[in-house]
């Protein structure tokens, strides 16, 4: 029997890092959770168990912490293009690499009516996330950021229908004109360039998202999907492509005629499974092609 070793990558899950500034009384917090994922000829490592080409996980983990100290942690799309460049043109053996990073954001205590200089509540429950990936020298160089948001819980209690659907011997759903609808987005977005203001987009794209939510007349998620992929491709031109994934959070009705009420809408049971899972990837017509910019390292998808 033979076999071929078709592919690879090696790095560190999820380093978990928080940056403080402390230069003024008025402290700063950035906290991450970082990812990285080497590539190159590391086929002597698998196949006869040679190292002499890897530079450990512990090492990789060990950039993270240090570059944030040393670069700062400012936006995690600068601080993954800042982490992967080191990687590529800096160890001899990497020829590409590609950092995934979660965010996790803070506010500010209010303490007397004043925010606090180094107290801070976790907000969310969504999570910033970007991916960077950046390969080869010289002309070869291709780096590609993905920007995007996790557990954006969004929930509407009107202005949200279902009808008109297929139907088959196993349907039973009723159609409806007037129905809570609930879902938790994953949205990962492309940029076209890595000359982005990375907050402002970040701010721009996630308020198209919430705003076509909130005001389009919804006809089904798909159609939902749709619209804040759209709007967020027209709010950022820099964006080549958006990638949405939404769980229907279902609330149903409960039937309270057995204890004599009326429920116009009003008491539902909030399910948690099963639940329909709606997708769409939107490319901008024209955009870059993506080259390898979604090929993910293992445990964040
Ligand atoms: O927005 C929806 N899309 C569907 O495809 C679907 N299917 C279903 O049972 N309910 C819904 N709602």
């Amino acid at each position: 029997m033979s076999y071929t070793l078709q592919d690879h990558q090696y790095g560190k899950a999820e380093t978990r890092l928080v940056r403080i500034y402390r230069d003024a009384p008025r402290h700063e917090i950035r906290d991450v959770n970082v990812t990285t994922a080497l590539r190159g000829s590391f086929e002597d490592a698998y196949l006869t168990g040679d190292q002499s080409k890897v530079l450990p996980t512990d090492s990789q983990k060990n950039t993270a912490y240090a570059f944030a100290k040393e670069h700062g942690l400012g936006s995690i799309e600068d601080f993954g293009l800042t982490l992967a460049r080191h990687f590529v043109d800096d160890v001899e053996p990497v020829s590409g690499a590609r950092i995934e990073i979660e965010e996790f954001s803070w506010r500010r205590a209010v303490v007397d009516g004043a925010e606090h200089d180094h107290t801070w509540l976790r907000t969310g429950p969504e999570i910033r996330t970007a991916a960077i990936t950046v390969e080869g020298e010289g002309d070869a160089r291709r780096e590609h950021v993905i920007g995007g948001v996790k557990d954006l819980v969004l929930l509407k209690s009107t202005g949200s229908e279902f009808a008109g659907f297929l139907k088959d011997g196993y349907t039973t759903l009723p159609e409806t004109h007037d129905r809570v609808m609930a879902t938790s987005v994953v949205a990962k977005w492309r940029f076209a360039t890595v000359d982005v203001d990375w907050e402002d987009t970040y701010t721009r794209i996630t308020a198209a998202l919430v705003k076509e939510f909130a005001t389009l007349q919804s006809l089904a998620l798909q159609q939902t999907l749709w619209h804040m992929g759209t709007a967020a491709l027209d709010a950022v031109p820099e964006l080549a492509e958006i990638r949405l994934v939404a769980p229907n959070k279902h609330h149903f009705v409960v039937d309270l005629s057995p204890f004599g009420s009326e429920n116009p809408n009003e008491v539902f049971f909030a399910a948690d499974r099963p639940y329909g899972l709606i997708e769409a990837t939107i490319v901008r017509d024209g955009a870059p092609d993506a080259g390898s910019a979604w090929r993910a390292s293992a445990g964040l998808a």
